[in-house]
């Protein structure tokens, strides 16, 4: 039975119920589901914190043990095969007797690919998939960038999130930054942080700032990583981010040029050092990013500075950019730009977004622009 406007519907909802997961779910994706009977919904559920029920045992579970056999679901992802923390959701699919089983959008890594799928239909269940170029389709995959990626690549979706001047400063010439964006913007950035697996700048931006880099905001269940790429292992050990290492990880990528003085002594603070090489500064950028991967980081916010920011982008590793431009002007040679870095030499080769949006904060203009679909 193909797809019709009132499954496009309920998918839609599987997507908004998916949403109430967010902060709680990675390295888990974001699910929704509901069950219903003759149009009717008899019961919701989604994916509330990494380790608990998936969406749909919790949409089942929902219904209240009213009977199920030859009801649907509707799951904005497809259904786990595998025992993970949790046993697999197909079992329960065909333990309630559920007839149809509609789904908005694959799972891409290894362990699912469509075997849920498979199994399912071998049952005798009818497995019915949203066209990836559906609404439902993509606002599900959307949802789970991160951990599409994650799961395709092995390495975490990139952020880069920036505020800089009208002429596209990040900093004076002299390097003093506080604030260019307003209140409102700052907010919204502390909320993306509580949102990401890792905050992640450069040694110059921490030895300039001195930042703490958590998400200042309410309701955050897990502050992130905070994340800094540092060849020398030069951060200091009386700066705020190696004092708050008991209220949020810190974690130093560094190279071989680092001492083992230096390594040996942030580790005695608390700080997780990881040694990385490559042949130059975006490799080192990949390589680092593998390391996070392995560390089941999903997702981070490259928060500057120009220099580090400028070594993903030659490494082709951001996936999206939130950009904040406050109404001020700058100026000077010196001042760093968004990305430093070699940067491409002809317009040709310049990168494009595959999607960009424009809003007003406060008095600032946020662009978002997304580069790579997962
Ligand atoms: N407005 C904004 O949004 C922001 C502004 N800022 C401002 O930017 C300025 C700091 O920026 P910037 O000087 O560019 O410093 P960065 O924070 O970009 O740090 C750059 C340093 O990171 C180290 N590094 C380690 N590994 C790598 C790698 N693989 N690739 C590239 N760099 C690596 C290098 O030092 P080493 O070789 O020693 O490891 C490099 O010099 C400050 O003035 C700060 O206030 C910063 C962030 C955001
Ligand atoms: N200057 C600047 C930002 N700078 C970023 O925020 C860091 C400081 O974080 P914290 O110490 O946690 O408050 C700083 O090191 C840099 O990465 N962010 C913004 O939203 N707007 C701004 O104008
Ligand atoms: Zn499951």
């Amino acid at each position: 039975m193909p797809i019709d406007a009132r499954d496009e519907a309920l998918l839609g909802r599987t997507v908004e119920l998916a949403e109430r997961g967010r902060r709680h779910v990675s390295p888990n994706p974001l699910v929704g589901a509901v069950v219903t009977r003759d149009g009717q919904t008899l019961g919701e559920g989604w994916h509330a914190k990494a380790g608990g029920p998936h969406a749909e045992v919790a949409a089942i579970a929902a219904c209240g043990g009213a009977d199920l056999t030859g009801a649907t679901i509707h799951v904005s992802l497809e259904p786990c095969c595998h025992t993970g923390r949790t046993p697999p959701c197909t079992e329960a699919i065909l333990a309630a007797g559920l007839r149809r089983v509609v789904v908005a959008s694959d799972d891409p890594s290894a362990k699912a690919s469509g075997r849920g799928l498979g199994i399912l239909r071998d049952e005798g269940v009818q497995v019915d998939v949203a066209a990836p170029g559906s609404d439902a389709g993509r606002a599900a995959r959307l949802q789970n960038q991160p951990f599409r990626k994650h799961a395709r690549t092995g390495i975490p979706w990139v952020m880069l999130k920036t505020a800089s001047s009208l002429d596209g400063r990040l900093a004076t010439h002299a390097g003093d930054s506080r604030w260019i964006s307003g209140g409102p913007s700052r907010d919204l950035a502390h909320g993306w942080r509580a949102e990401v697996d890792a905050v992640v700048v450069g040694i110059g931006t921490a030895l300039a700032d001195d930042p703490q880099l958590t998400a200042r905001v309410p309701d955050v269940p897990r502050q992130p990583t905070r994340v800094v790429f540092d060849s020398e292992a030069r951060l200091p050990l009386d700066g705020k981010l190696v004092a708050s290492v008991a209220e949020a990880p810190v974690t130093v990528i560094a190279s071989r040029a680092a001492s083992r003085s230096a390594t040996d002594a942030l580790r005695a603070s608390g700080v997780e050092v990881i040694v990385v090489s490559g042949q130059n500064e975006h490799g080192r950028v990949r390589a680092g990013l593998e390391e996070l991967g392995q560390r089941e980081v999903t997702s981070l916010m490259l928060e500057g500075g120009s220099h580090l920011a400028g070594a993903f982008f030659d490494a082709g590793e951001i996936d999206e950019l939130r950009m904040f431009v406050a109404p001020i002007l700058l100026g000077g040679r010196q001042a760093p730009g968004i990305l430093g870095g070699e940067g491409v030499e002809r317009i040709a080769d310049a990168a494009r977004p595959v999607e960009i949006t424009r809003e007003p904060i406060g008095d600032d203009l946020l662009t978002i622009a997304r580069l790579k679909e997962w």
